[in-house]
């Protein structure tokens, strides 16, 4: 019988063959055999870690059309379906062993998934090219590294990738035979003459835990196909709870303390929740802005950024809000537009804070203002999930020596956060790593986004921003969270924020307010600045703020506004706990902590309501 090897040096060209053959590992010979045979493929491309394998993917991408020339060298656009802008939760699947249930997300038999996948994706690729690409998710050569093979017909995906991932050919040139990869497939399948996915309708993102393979087919949005991005997520999710560690939708960012101190944050926002913009805050350091490995490495929590790219929302970037990304964007680097306006070789999009123009083409095809879709909605001049993809690199507030270092940056604090109008302070620390979370990160509540398809502004459930990515059971997730800091010897602090209170429709802080809360939280981490206690944490005290407002934004900030921001809202409150708690009751596996500590909370409220009434100045709180 022919071994998979001897199948790979007929299918692909002798080029081609060779960059293969270099890599000894019959498992990683065996998927290709198999899948090549199956997608069938007119064209086969290997990439190695060579500049000219990579500019072979970028032209291809121009080639055939899913990405245009604009006029800023080296920035090109790209368009989605009208109908393929976000991730697609309902076509979404886990394939599970027969009887295994997990709560939230959609599930499907492993058999019959992958028969329904295969039947799909059967020759799915005829007439078309096929590259093969290799990259790694964390620093190469460390603890972090889990390598990863993506076979995809859209070189868009390919070209993405390579801004978005180190590159790992000869990671797996290095390895030899090992099983440890996580494998994606892709086709955006048949496309229409604008180049992007057409039958929607077999629209198809499926995750096999048990082979750590994710296939996706018949779209090309970059969070349904972007294998490293959040197809890999799920995959290294259910690697990190069975290992005891942790693999987090987190922004990672230095925070300059006084003196030259550096002090890193991790933040878990759920999708278009102030991920990317909080990192890109002018005066700190990014490091990272989506996705973050977190390890015990000699009992400090270390954290390092997957990628080395920003896939990141372009709506609202505007000069005055978001300088350093509004810069960047208007330079000659590497930089894949997805989904706006084009108008004469240039991109515009919703809320950049300049005119503009009336037509063009966007995400629609040809665009003029007024233009309704079928359904009869306008639509915009871009769209609201409109994105950027650019490396790291360019950007001038990158810290790199944390992006490279192998074994990342000890965390000093892990901020949850969400879109919640009405209920938590615009900053706050919790008690103690339990306290934070369980109340913080488990509890996370926030309003639904454009990132995902389906209706927006609905409060909902999304505990550490990572609900849509959940393939694990929420019990053992959380158990794993409070199991990891209790090995450790120094716990990060925990901190919980909302950028997004709102009252008479108007929000009560500013987008750079969050600048602040950074620098109160980095004082914090070292014990420089007392705190008020509250029955659901510390908040800052007025002076604290006051003083900062004026240091970093030069602003005055009022008794009245610390007063409205961070009065506690009893009921808000209370009422929250109660949907916690009735999310959780019915589940089984569930730590016999999160109850009581929700339980500890809500008896602290109801104290504090019983001697101060409902709604609590944060004042009334400092001489008890
Ligand atoms: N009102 C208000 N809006 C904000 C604030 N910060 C960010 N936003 C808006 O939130 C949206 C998304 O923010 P991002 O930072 O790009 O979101 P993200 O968490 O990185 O999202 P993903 O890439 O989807 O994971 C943008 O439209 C911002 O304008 C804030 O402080 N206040
Ligand atoms: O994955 C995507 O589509 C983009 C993203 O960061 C998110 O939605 O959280
Ligand atoms: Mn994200």
């Amino acid at each position: 019988m022919e071994n998979a090897l001897e199948k790979l040096e007929n299918i692909l060209e002798k080029e081609q063959f060779e960059k293969i053959r270099k890599i000894n590992n019959p498992y990683l010979h065996e998927f290709l055999a198999e899948w090549i045979e199956w997608l069938q493929p007119s064209k086969i491309f290997v990439c190695t870690d060579s500049p000219e394998d990579e500019e072979y993917v970028r032209w291809k991408a121009l080639y055939y059309g899913e990405e245009k020339m604009l006029e800023m060298p080296r920035h090109t656009v790209h368009y989605d379906n009208y109908y393929d802008q976000a991730r697609d939760k309902t076509n979404t699947k886990l394939l599970v062993p027969k009887g295994v249930t997990l709560p939230f997300l959609n599930t499907i038999e492993r058999e019959e998934g992958l028969r329904e996948i295969r039947e799909i994706m059967k020759g799915i690729m005829k007439g078309k090219e096929l590259f093969i690409c290799f990259f790694v998710l964390g620093p190469k050569n460390s603890v972090f590294t889990i390598p990863a093979v993506q076979l995809t017909d859209s070189a868009y995906v390919a070209h993405s990738e390579f801004l978005l991932y180190r590159k790992g050919y000869e990671e797996f040139v290095r390895m030899g035979p090992t099983r440890n990869f996580l494998r994606f497939v892709h086709s955006a399948g048949e496309l229409d003459e604008r180049k992007t996915s057409k039958n929607l309708d077999k629209r198809r993102i499926y995750i096999d835990l048990v082979d750590e393979t994710v296939y996706s087919a018949n779209t090309q949005y970059g969070g349904n196909t972007i294998g490293l991005k959040k197809l890999a997520f799920r995959l290294t999710i259910q690697r990190a709870v069975r290992e005891g560690w942790l693999s987090e939708h987190m922004f990672l960012m230095r925070v300059n303390g006084p003196n030259g101190r550096k002090t890193y944050f991790t933040g878990a926002y759920p999708s278009m929740c102030g991920k990317t913009s909080t990192a890109m805050i002018p005066w700190e350091n990014i490091v990272g802005d989506d996705l973050v490995f977190i390890k015990n490495l000699d009992g400090r929590a270390r954290a390092v950024n997957v990628e080395i790219g920003v896939f990141g929302i372009i709506e609202g970037v505007n000069e005055k809000d978001d300088p350093i990304i509004w810069k960047v964007l208007h330079s000659p680097v590497e930089i894949i537009f997805s989904n706006v306006l084009v108008k004469d070789g240039k991109p515009y999009w919703n809320g950049m804070g300049i005119p503009i123009p009336d037509e063009g083409e966007n995400h629609s095809g040809k665009w003029w203002r007024g233009k309704k879709d079928a359904e009869g909605r306008e639509i915009p001049p871009s769209h609201k999930n409109a994105r950027f993809t650019v490396r790291l690199e360019a950007f001038p507030n990158l810290d790199r020596e944390a992006l490279e270092n192998p074994c990342g940056v000890e965390v000093g604090g892990m901020i949850f956060g969400g879109r919640d109008p009405d209920t938590w302070p615009p900053v706050r620390e919790a008690f103690s790593w339990q306290h934070g979370v369980i109340t913080m990160g488990a509890s996370l509540e926030s309003e639904t986004t454009a990132a995902t398809l389906g209706k927006e502004g609905v409060r909902a459930f999304n505990p550490m921003s990572i609900l849509d990515f959940l393939s694990v059971h929420i019990g053992d997730y959380i158990r794993n969270y409070l199991e990891f800091g209790r090995k450790l010897k120094k716990t990060p602090k925990i901190f919980a924020v909302n950028y997004f209170l709102r009252e008479n429709g108007q929000w009560l802080n500013e987008k750079l307010d969050k600048a602040v809360w950074l620098k109160w939280m980095e004082l914090r981490v070292h014990g420089d600045v007392e705190a008020i206690e509250t029955p659901i944490g510390y908040i800052p005290k007025y002076e604290d703020l006051k003083a900062l407002f004026k240091q970093v934004l030069n602003k005055e900030y009022t008794r009245e506004d610390y007063e409205k921001q961070f009065k506690i809202r009893v009921p808000e409150l209370l009422a929250k706990i109660d949907r916690i708690w009735k999310i959780y009751e019915p589940l089984d596996n569930i730590p016999e902590e999160l109850f009581e500590e929700l339980e500890k909370e809500r008896k602290r409220l109801l104290e504090a309501r019983e001697r101060y009434g409902e709604y609590i100045s944060p004042f009334k709180f400092l001489n008890p």
